[in-house]
């Protein structure tokens, strides 16, 4: 597999670089090889990304919705084709088990896709009848959206924020995480591959200053970001300084409560998926675990005999189920955390430790006899790091369970149905899961409240946040004016 791009990014429908950027390694998570280098971009670069995207938007957004829907549908078709491929780079990029990769990145952006490119045509506004008068309302594209992306889903990421601007008729400039530089490139091959014209989805790498650089400019009119609460902030700011339009996909810290009389296979499989796929990197895990104390010590004791079949080991082999963090940066983070676990007297229950050799490896941990104060109980690990929390009374927990500045996702496992709906429906949080945990497909909106984000990314929700309503009144009589 080439993991070298041909060049650092892609603008105006064509691979250029520029190697007075900061030179940026990208590192394999499995053996801590550097397996490409790219440059960060350089002021001429994020001019050109940018006078590319706005000179490109506005015959895209003249173009009708069939047409615009057609080319995404179609590079839909190309990334399924080019499943195996584009899932061992996301490997290579983030470390992930290609058991994950093959089906929870290409597979999830070329929903994304098909999804919009599907909804473009079907974009209208609307006709309000005032007596003989009358509006009607227009949707209009943005103008040029800049997407900011986190490095645990670099290939989705990519597509859920280009499919929906496409599809509204805008234009996008896209900047992943400089530690996972490579997948959004390959999408945007895809896309020009399918008929894209050129200057419509631009890639270019760089850190937060870069990220800084296109989201203070006057011409990009939206910014989305998916990135920790502290950037967001940041990003937030930056764009609400010039009114423009946002989408902010932030961390959590998400809690999933087990009652009593849930099926305690489920639920252990809940938890696992919501602590564990991709290493624990997943933005709305729910680490925080409450278990209802007569099953507690029976959920501890099956957790720990499922964990035990966890594979951990080369993520390219498909047997493989627990894979490498993405950096030895956010395994020291983690490891960081079980430490204050333990110092501040939770119980260690499960693995936590790093694993030697090479690559960025560490096992599964689990936390027993946490209590809401300790700080792996109130703060973001983004790693496999799972507490569990005890509690007896429902009104008790879900308070519990909100008393967070997060609010991105929450799990309920139970099999009383009054129960379960009376729990999501209290939940603050934007995602919630009832006897299950961390789907997300294209259909259902995504997304947080409080400090997990703003807006939704994915289904119909998400077009509210790529285009606006124009109002055109239009009277059919003569206007009176009072002189
Ligand atoms: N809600 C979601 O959908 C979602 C999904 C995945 C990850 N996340 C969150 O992302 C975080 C992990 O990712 P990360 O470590 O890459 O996040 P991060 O906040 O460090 O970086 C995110 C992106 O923002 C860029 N950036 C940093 N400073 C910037 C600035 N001042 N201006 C513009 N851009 C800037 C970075 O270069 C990167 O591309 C976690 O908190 C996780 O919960 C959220």
């Amino acid at each position: 597999m080439q993991t070298q791009p041909i060049a650092s990014h892609f603008i105006n429908g064509q691979y250029i670089d520029d190697i007075a950027g900061t030179p940026i390694e990208v590192f394999y998570p499995a053996t801590g090889a550097v397996i490409a280098r790219v440059h960060a971009a350089t002021p001429a670069i994020v001019e050109h990304a940018i006078a590319s995207a706005k000179a490109a938007q506005a015959a895209w957004a003249a173009m009708s919705g069939t047409e615009r829907g057609r080319i995404l549908r179609r590079a839909a078709d190309i990334m399924r084709e080019r499943n195996h491929d584009l899932s061992v780079l996301e490997t290579y990029d983030t470390g992930k088990p290609y058991q994950e990769t093959s089906v929870a990145d290409a597979t999830s952006g070329a929903d994304a896709l098909e999804y919009f490119g599907g909804m473009a045509a079907t974009l209208t506004g609307e006709h309000i009848q005032l007596g003989e008068d009358w509006v009607y309302t227009r949707r209009e594209a943005l103008g040029v959206c800049v997407g900011i992306g986190a490095w645990n889903y670099p290939t989705q990421i990519a597509c859920w924020k280009g499919a929906p601007a496409l599809a509204c008729g805008n234009s996008v400039i896209f900047k992943p995480s400089e530690t996972t530089p490579l997948c959004a490139l390959k999408v945007a091959e895809i896309l020009h591959e399918a008929g894209l014209p050129a200057g419509l989805y631009n890639v270019i790498q760089g850190l937060g200053d870069v990220g800084a650089a296109l989201v203070t400019d006057s011409r990009v009119d939206k910014v989305s970001l998916t990135g920790s609460v502290p950037t967001g902030r940041k990003v937030y700011a930056a764009a609400a300084a010039e009114m423009k339009h946002v989408t902010m996909e932030l961390g959590g810290k998400s809690p999933m409560i087990v009652f009593e009389d849930a099926d305690i296979e489920n639920a252990v499989s809940g938890a696992i998926l919501g602590n564990f796929y991709s290493s624990g990197q997943v933005c709305s895990n729910g680490t925080r675990v409450f278990v209802h104390s007569d099953i507690k010590e029976a959920f501890l004791a099956r957790l720990a005999e499922r964990l035990d079949n966890a594979v951990i080991g080369d993520p390219m082999d498909p047997a493989t189920s627990f894979g490498p963090m993405v950096s030895k940066q956010q395994r020291d983070i983690a490891l960081s955390y079980i430490a204050k676990g333990e110092a501040e007297g939770a119980r260690l229950v499960y693995g936590g430790k790093a694993i030697e050799g090479d690559g960025f490896y560490m096992q599964p941990c689990v936390f027993a006899d946490v209590t809401d104060d300790m700080t792996i109980a109130r703060e973001e690990i983004f790693g496999p790091v799972m507490a569990v929390l005890d509690f007896t009374d429902e009104a008790d927990v879900l308070a519990r369970a909100n008393d967070t500045e997060f609010g991105l996702a929450a799990g309920v496992f139970t099999r009383d149905l009054s129960r379960a709906h009376r729990v999501a429906a209290g939940f603050q949080a934007g995602t919630c899961y009832i006897n299950t945990y961390n789907d997300a497909p294209v259909e259902a909106p995504f997304g947080g409240v409080k400090a997990s984000g703003v807006g939704r990314e994915n289904s119909k929700a998400a077009i509210e946040h790529y285009s606006q309503v124009k109002s055109v009144y239009v009277r059919m009589g003569d206007m009176e004016a009072p002189f």
